[in-house]
């Protein structure tokens, strides 16, 4: 079977790197070509332009700026990473694409959903993707935002207190540090995407620990094998 496009999605701390590593593992271990990535970044431009995303002051940035700053990483991200993994038939796991701008940017941050899809189709539109590359299938992970946000810094306090090198990671806490109202309307946000793009999008409950949660993923997936999205291409 040739190798799909599948994304994690949701709020901060709901588990999307937990639940990306342990299905590429699980892909690895059945003998699959499996690239696992992230946005912003996946690419070494995108990840210098990461830089200017996670950290600092919540207000750096016009809300249109930070929206054209993701979408300039994601087209380095697609160039460098993503397509050429699809091309050779690898299968790609992205922690967070295009529908955290949607979320973020779009809706959390005044934007606009159609300004974001437009942007998107102009940035990474070709002729085989008239509106730009899209995952095939999409995780939204969900999960109260307080409770997202306190495995997040349980997270934060493991790194400090192993002093590891990912302690330069530590100031990465910008969107985390947007305050209650933003992480509530991220949250509402990502539910309504599911119902956006049903076809694509799977909500899934994240309150379970990790293995419960993958397998739920894998369920989905099993389940999912047999029907023609998942030979279609895009979702
Ligand atoms: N199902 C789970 N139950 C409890 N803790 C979890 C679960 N999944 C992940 N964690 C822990 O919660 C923290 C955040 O997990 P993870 O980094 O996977 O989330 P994330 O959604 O990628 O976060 P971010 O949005 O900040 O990138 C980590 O310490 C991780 O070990
Ligand atoms: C792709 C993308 C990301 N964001 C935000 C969401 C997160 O808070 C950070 C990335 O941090 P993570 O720990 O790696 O999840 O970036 C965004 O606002 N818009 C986007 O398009």
């Amino acid at each position: 079977m040739a190798g799909m496009f599948i994304t994690f999605e949701g709020g901060e701390g709901v588990g999307k790197s937990t639940q990306a590593r342990l299905l590429a593992d699980h892909l690895r271990a059945q003998g699959h070509d499996v690239v696992l990535t992230r946005e912003p970044g996946g690419a070494p431009g995108a990840e210098q332009i990461r830089d200017l995303l996670v950290r600092g002051d919540p207000a750096r940035w016009e809300p249109m700026s930070e929206a054209l700053l993701h979408i300039a990483a994601r087209v380095d991200h697609v160039a460098k990473t993503i397509q050429p993994a699809l091309d050779r038939g690898a299968w790609v796991i992205s922690d967070r694409f295009r529908d955290s701008t949607l979320v973020y940017q779009g809706l959390a941050q005044g934007v606009g959903r159609e300004r974001i899809e437009s942007l998107h189709a102009l940035a990474l539109g070709s002729p085989d993707h008239p509106d730009g590359l899209l995952p095939d299938l999409t995780f939204i992970l969900d999960l109260p935002p307080a409770e997202g946000l306190l495995r997040a810094h349980s997270r934060q306090s493991q790194i400090d207190d192993q002093q590891t090198t990912k302690a330069s990671n530590l100031a990465e806490d910008r969107y985390e540090r947007m305050g209650d109202a933003f992480h509530h309307a991220l949250s509402a946000a990502f539910q309504k995407l599911a119902i956006f793009y049903p076809e694509r999008c799977h909500l899934i409950d994240a309150s379970g620990d990790e293995h419960q949660v993958a397998q739920i993923i894998l369920k989905q997936i099993a389940s999912l094998k047999t029907r023609p999205v998942m030979d279609a291409g895009q979702g």
